[in-house]
């Protein structure tokens, strides 16, 4: 298979990845800043989502619309195909300029919703990853972590109406997040931890570090 990844002179994928609530909106822009003063290109993104037709299958996704449950099939297969279409048309192109991608989450995430959340078998989600991605991965992915019911209280803090995902249980996202951490230790060459129960500012401060290290091993 071709393995993308290595091309030379191509932009690096970053990912930030965690349940709702945990703080990876409010950081996607401290990374991309992050990157910015270093005089790369950021683009700055988001998944489902990213492009207009993926924008629109996101909005199917979150639709908490009740007459017509969505199927688990059809969410994980809209999943792929709004993530076929991202990739397809902004992060290829982005990564093949040179451009460096900062992607509010991606694969895992699927990983941890669908094969965690919703029980679909992971042989599944790995054989749609290997058809949409060929081979790309994320160099870096930040893992926000906290207990879900701190993150959840954050949720509710925040006030927006719930969609289709954060109407799920407790139990929902203890799978997810146990999903996340097991990925993260399995792939710690990939995987950065960072503990989001803390301040805004020493959260800041333990992404900094991270991706200051990251950036010196890089460049
Ligand atoms: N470290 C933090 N401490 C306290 N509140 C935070 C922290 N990080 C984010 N928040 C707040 O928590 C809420 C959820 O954050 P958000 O970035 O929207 O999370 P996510 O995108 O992961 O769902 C927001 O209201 C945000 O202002
Ligand atoms: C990328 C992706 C997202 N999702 C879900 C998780 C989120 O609830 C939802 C939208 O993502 P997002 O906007 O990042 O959620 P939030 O900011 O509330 O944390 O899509 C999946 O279930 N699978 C996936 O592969």
């Amino acid at each position: 298979m071709l393995d993308e990844s290595r091309s030379p002179g191509r932009g690096r994928f970053i990912t930030l990845e965690g349940g709702e609530g945990v703080g990876k909106s409010t950081n996607l822009g401290f990374v991309c800043e992050f990157l910015a003063r270093r005089g790369v290109e950021v683009v700055r993104t988001r998944e489902p989502g990213g492009t207009p037709r993926a924008e629109a299958i996101r909005r199917l996704l979150l639709d908490p619309a009740e007459e017509e449950p969505l199927s688990d099939d059809a969410e994980l297969l809209l999943i792929f195909a709004a993530r076929a279409q991202h990739l397809e048309r902004l992060v290829r192109p982005a990564l093949a300029r040179g451009a460096w991608v900062v992607c509010d989450r991606f694969t895992d995430a699927t990983f941890a919703y669908q094969g965690g959340g919703r029980g679909i078998d992971n042989d599944a989600i790995a054989t749609l990853e290997t058809l949409v991605q060929r081979g790309l991965q994320p160099d870096l992915t930040l893992l926000l972590d906290m207990p879900v019911e701190a993150a959840q209280r954050r949720v509710s803090e925040r006030g927006n109406e719930r969609d289709r995902f954060e109407q799920e249980r407790a139990d929902f996202f203890t799978a997810v997040r146990n999903v996340y951490l097991r990925r993260a230790s399995s792939q710690p060459e990939r995987f950065a931890i960072i503990d989001a129960a803390q301040s805004l500012e020493d959260v800041q401060q333990a992404i900094e570090a991270c991706l200051q290290d990251w950036w010196g091993g890089m460049t």
